[in-house]
């Protein structure tokens, strides 16, 4: 749908009409070209301007469409048409320029954009490419390396930086559709050669060769598997080394590709699933729309450790003020300082004022009196929670949310504590807290909608992908890793390196291994886990029987190395050796081998030899079974939910959507029989047992994933 009027008595002003972001559905691009045609037919206009309604311009082509057969006017002879109009057309831009939006712009003959526009291609976060010339006219109007570095992250631009690029010829404060119009009447007449980016050679670049090769290396390294963004860079190399005609035709071969690819579809998936989590749901039937939160104006972190540090960095860069409480003097000084720091250099990453005057320091719990909520984040021990929350209750006014960073402890326990457990929820964050881009917002069965709805909205405040989750141990990112972990430690027993069991993880593409993950954040806190769970037993008992514990079956691996006082990165050992303590580039440890020889001697373990097939399957399909039973126990109200926690939060591949999302493009059938398999061979592992819910679809054919729901649904309604 696009809008014409005349305005001005001889500017065709053309407004594209598709709320919320005015993407180029088939109806849009229909009603674009009509407007263009009109308005060049008419005798009476002289120029054409093409805005966006409700301020923003376009956010591209509509990605809801992607699924489906294509209809209505294609964008390429579309954009053509505008470039080669004998008449100027002026993008007015607002709001967002995106992706095809972009494009659209870039085949006018002029940009003017609003100060607080912002302008991108962000196609490759969507496993494709800006295939509507966008990768062909981008270099040619800003250059090789600006062009690269846009198309290849899909960062997005401010107006000034686009001004400074040379995207858009003019940035207003003013009224962008009045600014375009009278720029559009002031060029009426005017020469379009010059102005046609098509028909431009790429500006000159010495040494091309060497640069493609430079940041094809780069990005190859940064993709981790994706395809994407080579795709981009190949195409952006055909604009720079081939006429524009055959560099179309090399983007349109790329984008076929891309376009079809799993790696297309998964990363579209997460951009909806992302967006669909906002759209929580608890089993109540309590729900986003109709809980309305409380505001939150002041709010209060207690207990300034490592995690309660980056809490309050997040929240005073949100705009709040931040009552940070510390009982000990040292570490409250400690902290202050620390805390300044963050905020100075991410002021400075941001070229904004650090928020240093937001953030007021006590010893005294007493100072939280009058805070809007509180987020406890002192030791992970339940006591001591306890103590926290009981004191807090007695201190807040009545009102105040009291929230608990916790990874593991019974949030129900905590709130069962307080007189108001309705006013408890959880919020999981992730180490650094003020970078990490996952929330866990945790409900229990007496926490309220609304106390959910506003921790929810301030994690969308701070920029984190929240989900909301119900309570269990490890919630749900923690409890998938569970069974991981294990599988990883069974992996070694059986023959396996952790450098071999590493490599397979990041070859799929996760930022790291399972082994220098844990090295990374500590082997003593899954040991202190294990320890209060019972199931660490000093000395050197050996055989079988010594690997069963609890009734199943269990490896003392990570144990053993925390009783060498190998605690990973902190101490310089750990799977793997460091240079020194704190020291992050991982060695191969010839110590680690013969340990591991030793261990399978003791136990009578013969080692054999293990494929990156056999790691990626026991690794992967033990976790995604444990999604499966997180599902079928209403912990997560989704897959998709599931799938943000592992992308956002736990390094997961993007571009392969996220565990349950992989479960449903390798086939259920597949996973089940793998598992099955497995558990053949291992009946002493409960987790290699197929949840009822993964047998559930397959025996229902196994449906998209999209409607799992209706599955999870019929087997509750069952229950
Ligand atoms: C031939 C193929 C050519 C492809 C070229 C392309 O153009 S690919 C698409 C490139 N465009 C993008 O990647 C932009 C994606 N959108 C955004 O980044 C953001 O939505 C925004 C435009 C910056 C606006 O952000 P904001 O936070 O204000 O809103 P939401 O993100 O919550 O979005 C609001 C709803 O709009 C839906 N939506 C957004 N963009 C598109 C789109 N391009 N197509 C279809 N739908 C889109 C979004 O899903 C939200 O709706 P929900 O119902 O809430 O999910």
């Amino acid at each position: 749908m696009a809008e014409y009027n005349r305005v001005s008595e001889c500017v065709g002003l053309i407004t594209l009409r598709n709320p919320p972001v005015n993407a180029l559905s088939a109806a849009v691009r229909q009603g674009i070209v009509d407007t263009v045609e009109r308005a060049l037919s008419d005798p009476n206009v002289k120029s054409v301007v093409i805005c966006g309604q409700n301020g923003i311009f376009c956010g591209g082509a509509d990605i809801k469409e992607f699924g489906s057969k294509m209809t209505g006017p294609p964008l390429i002879p579309m954009i053509h048409a505008i470039e080669s109009a004998n008449k100027p057309v002026v993008a007015a831009i607002e709001g967002s320029a995106l992706g095809g939006g972009l494009e659209l712009a870039l085949g006018c003959h002029y940009r003017i954009a609003h100060s607080k526009a912002r302008l991108g291609l962000p196609e490759v976060s969507l496993g494709l490419l800006p295939a509507a010339g966008g990768s062909q006219r981008l270099p040619r109007l800003i250059g090789v390396p600006a062009a690269l570095n846009l198309i290849t992250t899909g960062r997005h631009v401010t107006a000034a930086e686009a001004l400074q690029l040379g995207i858009v010829d003019q940035v207003t404060d003013h009224n962008t559709v009045d600014a375009a119009v009278k720029f559009a009447l002031s060029v009426a007449g005017r020469s379009l050669d010059p102005r046609r980016i098509s028909t431009h050679p790429c500006p000159q670049q010495p040494d091309l060769d060497a640069l493609f090769e430079e940041v094809m290396q780069k990005v190859r390294q940064s993709a981790r598997g994706a395809i994407a963004p080579i795709a981009c860079v190949q195409a952006v190399r055909a604009a720079a080394t081939l006429p524009y005609a055959q560099g179309m035709e090399r983007e349109r071969e790329l984008m076929a590709t891309l376009f079809t690819s799993g790696q297309a579809r998964a990363l579209q998936y997460c951009f909806f699933a992302e967006r669909a989590v906002g759209r929580w749901r608890m089993p109540s039937g309590a729900r986003w729309d109709t809980s309305k939160p409380r505001p939150v104006h002041k709010a209060a972190v207690i207990g300034l450790g490592t995690m309660g540090r980056g809490i309050t960095v997040a929240l005073a860069q949100t705009g709040l003020s931040v009552i940070a409480v510390e009982t000990q003097e040292k570490q409250l000084m400690e902290a202050k300082q620390a805390i300044s720091g963050m905020l100075e250099r991410g002021a400075k990453r941001r070229g904004v004022a650090p928020a240093l005057d937001r953030v007021i320091y006590s010893q005294n719990i007493q100072a939280v009196a009058d805070v809007d909520l509180v987020i406890e984040a002192v030791f992970e021990d339940i006591a001591l929670k306890t103590k926290v929350f009981q004191q807090l209750s007695a201190v807040c006014k009545p009102g105040t949310l009291l929230c608990t960073n916790t990874s593991a402890l019974d949030v129900d326990q905590l709130a069962s504590e307080t007189p108001n457990p309705e006013l408890v929820v959880g919020m999981h964050f992730f180490a650094p807290a003020h970078v990490m881009k996952l929330l866990e917002v945790v409900y229990g069965p007496r926490s309220s909608p609304q106390a959910v709805a506003t921790a929810m909205q301030l994690g969308k405040k701070m920029g984190k992908a929240s989900v909301a989750v119900g309570n269990c141990r490890g919630f749900v990112g923690n409890r998938m890793l569970k069974p991981y972990i294990e599988e990883a430690f069974f992996l070694l027993e059986e023959g396996a390196t952790p450098e071999l069991v590493d490599q397979a993880l990041e070859e799929f593409g996760f930022s790291m291994g399972v082994f220098r993950m844990s090295d990374l954040s500590g082997l003593d806190v899954g040991w202190r886990v294990r320890k209060g769970d019972g199931l660490v037993e000093p000395g050197t008992a050996s055989g079988r029987s010594a690997r069963i514990r609890q009734g199943r079956r269990y490896s003392p691996l990570g144990d053993l190395l925390c009783e060498e006082g190998r605690f990973g990165q902190k101490t310089g050992r750990g799977w793997y050796q460091y240079d020194k303590p704190g020291s992050r580039v991982a060695r191969s440890d010839p110590w680690l081998h013969s340990f591991l020889g030793a261990y399978r001697a003791q136990h009578g373990l013969v080692a054999r030899r293990i494929d990156h097939q056999e790691v990626l399957e026991r690794c992967l399909y033990a976790l995604i079974n444990e999604g499966f039973h997180i599902l079928d126990d209403g912990i997560a109200a989704g897959p998709e939910d599931i799938d943000v926690i592992y992308v956002s939060g736990y390094g997961w591949p993007r571009h392969r959507g996220g565990p349950m999302f992989y479960a449903n493009m390798v086939g259920l059938a597949k996973v089940l029989e793998r598992l099955e398999h497995y558990q053949q061979l291992h009946p002493e592992v409960p987790h290699l047992q197929p949840s009822s819910l993964l047998r559930r679809l397959v025996a229902s054919g196994s449906p998209p994933i999209h409607k799992w729901g209706e599955v999870i649904k019929k087997l509750h309604s069952q229950l």
